[in-house]
């Protein structure tokens, strides 16, 4: 019996409310620096769901030009000459960046759109108009893009609701949808002057707010990078731990931490046949007209039934966008 308790308890523990209005697969997103050549094609052979290629820090003030023209060629090829439907995505300077404008003119007029543009650094609702207006000059036509915001500061770990609600307006009337956040820790901590501690205590309140913000408004949220590569047992403990709270995938920057990611954000064997059987089950006893009712040794009414359709609804959304 204890071990039946495990099991469940184990299985709901897991689990993210993903009400989502539409879905891109981004367990992993892997950020690959745009002036490296190499590595942007070795990405492209991985099994990655989000392939964010980068203009923003991982790229030196010297390469900026290099990393802008690189992208830009690549996104003025086909997107099917790879083996996988990966998210093509493009990390733009911050809008208060010398760089932005001329990296956002370079990707949103290229021959085919990125799927994403991830925006770090927003602070403020100008940044967002600013971003905005820009976005629905450049593209053409009546073109879509994903738009996903970065929250790594303490203002705007503060001002999260805030950034999130007006991005959504705004793009009501706009050519991109805001399809998530991203938890920005390392720039978070430089914000803060914290010192990472083995466990990352010092970044759980921030953590959590950014996904229960997020999950308030049925977007996706993406934790935390962990930039001690080598250490997969630590990154898939912290995958555990990310996937608890709700988060929907994790950045990622080498290929190494790529399997873990994917495999960590997508609810198990094991999970999926609890979450199935107690679907079967609930409609049973809903047709006997019982509410409430027990499941593998522990009572089920509507909030657990709920978050077993988020697990079968996670793997049905993954696997039919892959
Ligand atoms: C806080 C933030 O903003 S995080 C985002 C910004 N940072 C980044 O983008 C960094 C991305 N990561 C990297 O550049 C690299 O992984 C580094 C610098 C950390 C380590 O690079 P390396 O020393 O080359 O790692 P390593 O030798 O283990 O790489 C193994 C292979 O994977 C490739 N590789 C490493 N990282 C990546 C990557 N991010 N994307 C694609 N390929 C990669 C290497 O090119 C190498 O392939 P090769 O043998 O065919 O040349
Ligand atoms: C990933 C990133 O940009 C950060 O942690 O600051
Ligand atoms: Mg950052």
């Amino acid at each position: 019996m204890k071990m039946k308790f495990r099991t469940v308890f184990n299985c709901i523990k897991k689990i993210n409310i993903i009400s989502v209005r539409y879905y891109t697969p981004r367990r992993a997103l892997m950020y690959v620096p745009g002036d490296n050549l190499r590595k942007l094609s070795k990405a492209f052979t991985l099994d990655v769901d989000c392939i964010a290629m980068d203009c923003e820090d991982g790229v030196a003030l010297s390469q900026k030009e290099t990393a802008r023209s690189t992208i830009r060629s690549i996104l003025d090829t086909e997107k099917n000459v790879t083996r996988r439907n990966f998210d093509r995505a493009v990390r733009v300077n911050p809008v208060n960046s010398e760089f932005c404008h001329d990296d956002l003119r370079a990707v949103l007029t290229a021959k085919y759109l990125p799927d994403t543009v991830l925006l770090p650094k927003v602070e403020d609702k100008g940044h967002l108009e600013w971003f905005a207006d820009q976005a629905n000059a450049l593209i053409r036509d009546e073109a879509k893009i994903d738009l996903i915001i970065y929250v790594e500061s303490a203002l705007a770990v503060i001002k999260c609701y805030e950034l999130c609600k007006y991005t959504m307006e705004l793009a009501e009337n706009g050519k991109f949808r805001l399809a998530g956040v991203v938890f920005g820790s390392d720039d978070l901590c430089a914000s803060l002057g914290i010192t990472r501690s083995h466990d990352g205590a010092e970044l759980l309140y921030a953590r959590q707010k950014v996904v229960l913000i997020s999950k308030a408004f049925n977007l996706q949220a993406i934790d935390m990078v962990h930039i001690d590569f080598k250490d997969l047992v630590k990154l898939k403990e912290y995958c555990e731990q990310g996937a608890q709270m709700g988060y929907t995938g994790k950045q990622v920057i080498h290929p190494d931490q790529v399997p873990v990611v994917q495999t960590a954000f997508l609810p198990n064997k094991k999970q999926v046949e609890w979450a199935t059987g107690l679907l079967e089950s609930f409609k049973e006893h809903q047709k006997k007209g019982q509410g409430a009712f027990v499941y593998k040794g522990i009572m089920i009414d509507m909030p657990t039934m709920k978050q077993a359709q988020n697990i079968v609804d996670i793997l049905k959304l993954t696997s039919s966008s892959l």
